[in-house]
């Protein structure tokens, strides 16, 4: 049944008329146990949904689509191995990576748990080595710089956990990491590197995607000038991939390459080899651990009921903004410097995954899908975007992460930065009245502009302390919140079709800039390669 005939839509639609002019004033004035109601503890984590525009109703009618949507049985068949991913014809199973030894799931029969912790256990000796220094460069030297190369799924996971556990990681080895085709990036990243310390590591499912064999190849003919000899690739190049024949045509000996498996989607490969650069900063155990968070948050998610599944109430909420609220987008705000890179990392992993308008059956969606992600660390979005979220025309649901204990208890720089966190929620929960700015005597023709009307909806998710497992179990808890939004809007969350066209286009026009060809574009694009060509 489409998803807006159902009757649990149209119950919330009706829903939706009685809770859009509560405020959360209201809501917070009438119930006192309200935070104790809508929190909830996952894993390690507590998240507060008291400052959503909700009752209890709301929630169980939420759920009740969930139920209706057949949540339940599409959790089990992902876990499971079903091929969800059908335009791919593949199973969808970054779960069976952060599994342990004992677990099975099995793919066309058979079970691909031993082959996880194969790769998983190839890694450690490898990285092992590096750390210690007995994996020698091609002249003798120990290596001191890992450079990775790959792009999307293949970079954005594994910048984003380095960033996060920068204070677990081993100093004196520098990571850094190459994705934009444009040369500017892998030049500045080698301008003071020394070849002979230096190890690539060439990140890419496919191996056959333009940015990172441009930049793969680039890092080939740097290194060359310095070590001369080809044989000396071996010693200083690795491969992250799931198509061996590729990587030995780049001339990588496929004794150094890192194997995942093609149900494990781009974007969800942080926990396969593709966290290969993290595991060599932070070391294997920390590593682990993080894989333990990870997998705590997915046995959460397959077992605790709907009331008090964490990524199941993410995913509603989500939901109840964008569909009913038409809210377009959603902000990712942590109060840790170290989670700089989470919402670039979770622009990809939803709207790569939810950025679709074709329903499971073909047929164009009639309701919204996935919102624009975005965000920026606290403090410094408060002092650029915030103003809009409190006071501008647009609905932006927000999730705030924080933590109890900073990894650099510097003076008094966490008690502040959590000081705004919390003032930010409940700003924009509550505002400020007309009549609180009279009281204060504020001159009648600022009132219109000091009000802050409030009403404004965030999820608050706290933890202790940004641990590899606590990053783990974020990041599992956004994965499956995707999920859970994909399954409800009916959408294929596993493929997308939506970034080939550019590819194959850019394709086409590449040789186009190197001659002098006629064009046969639209006009603009004509234009533009002219002056290009003109220019260049
Ligand atoms: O790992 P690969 O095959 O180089 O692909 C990189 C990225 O390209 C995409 O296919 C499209 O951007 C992503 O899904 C993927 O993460």
């Amino acid at each position: 049944m489409k998803l807006i005939d159902r009757p649990e839509w149209k119950e919330l639609s009706d829903h939706w008329k009685v809770i859009e002019p509560m405020h959360l004033r209201e809501l917070f004035a009438d119930d006192e146990k309200r935070a104790e109601t809508f929190s909830m503890t996952a894993c390690d984590l507590l998240i507060d949904c008291s400052k959503n525009r909700v009752t209890a109703e709301t929630m169980e009618k939420l759920a009740a689509l969930a139920e209706a949507c057949g949540l339940r049985g599409k959790i089990e068949a992902m876990f499971t191995g079903e091929k969800i991913n059908q335009t791919e014809d593949r199973a969808v199973l970054h779960t069976a990576l952060r599994a342990p030894r004992e677990a099975q799931v099995f793919v066309d029969g058979e079970d691909v748990i031993p082959g996880v912790h194969e790769v998983l256990d190839r890694m450690e000796a490898f990285c092992s080595k590096v750390r210690s220094g007995e994996w020698k460069g091609y002249t003798g030297k120990s290596i001191k710089n890992i450079v990775n190369i790959g792009i999307g799924g293949s970079d954005l996971g594994p910048v984003m956990a380095y960033e996060a556990l920068k204070p677990y990681t081993q100093r004196d080895l520098k990571v850094l990491f190459v994705s934009n085709v444009d040369g500017t990036h892998i030049a500045e990243a080698v301008r003071d590197l020394d070849a002979e310390e230096t190890l690539f590591i060439v990140a890419s499912k496919t191996f056959t995607t333009q940015e990172t064999m441009t930049n793969a190849q680039s890092a080939k003919a740097w290194a060359l000038e310095t070590l001369k000899d080809e044989a000396a690739i071996a010693r200083h190049f690795v491969a992250v991939s799931t198509n061996a024949d590729e990587v030995s045509k780049f001339g990588i000996d496929t004794v150094n390459m890192f194997g995942f498996w093609d149900w494990v989607g781009g974007r969800y490969s942080l926990t396969s080899a593709i966290g290969l650069p993290v595991m060599l900063a932070i070391g294997p155990e920390n590593f682990r651990a993080m894989l333990s968070g990870y997998h705590a948050m997915d046995s959460h998610f397959r077992t605790a009921p709907f009331s008090e599944n964490a990524p199941v109430i993410l995913g509603l909420l989500g939901i109840w903004y964008n569909n009913f609220f038409d809210a377009a987008t959603h902000a990712i705000l942590p109060y840790d410097q170290y989670l700089s890179h989470f919402a670039a990392y979770f622009q990809q992993g939803d709207m790569e995954s939810n950025g679709k308008y074709i329903t499971q059956n073909g047929e164009r969606v009639e309701w919204q899908t996935g919102p624009v992600i975005w965000g920026e660390p606290g403090t410094n979005g408060q002092h650029a975007f915030y103003q809009l979220i409190h006071q501008g025309t647009k609905l932006i649901p927000c999730d705030f992460i924080g933590f109890c204990k900073s990894q650099n208890p510097v003076g008094d720089h966490h008690v502040k930065l959590m000081a705004n966190f919390f003032a930010q929620t409940e700003a924009l929960a509550f505002g400020k009245t007309k009549e609180a700015l009279e009281a204060e005597g504020t001159p009648s023709e600022l009132i219109p502009h000091k009000t802050f009307e409030g009403n404004r909806p965030t999820n608050s998710i706290m933890a202790e302390k940004l641990t590899p497992e606590v990053l783990g179990q974020l990041i599992a808890l956004y994965e499956h919140k995707i999920f859970v939004q994909g399954m409800i809007w009916d959408i294929f969350s596993f493929d997308q079709w939506g970034v080939q066209l550019g590819k194959i286009l850019a394709s086409a026009i590449l040789p186009e800039l190197e001659s002098d060809s006629e064009l046969g574009h639209d006009s603009s694009t004509n234009k533009l390669i002219e002056y290009f060509r003109a220019n260049k």
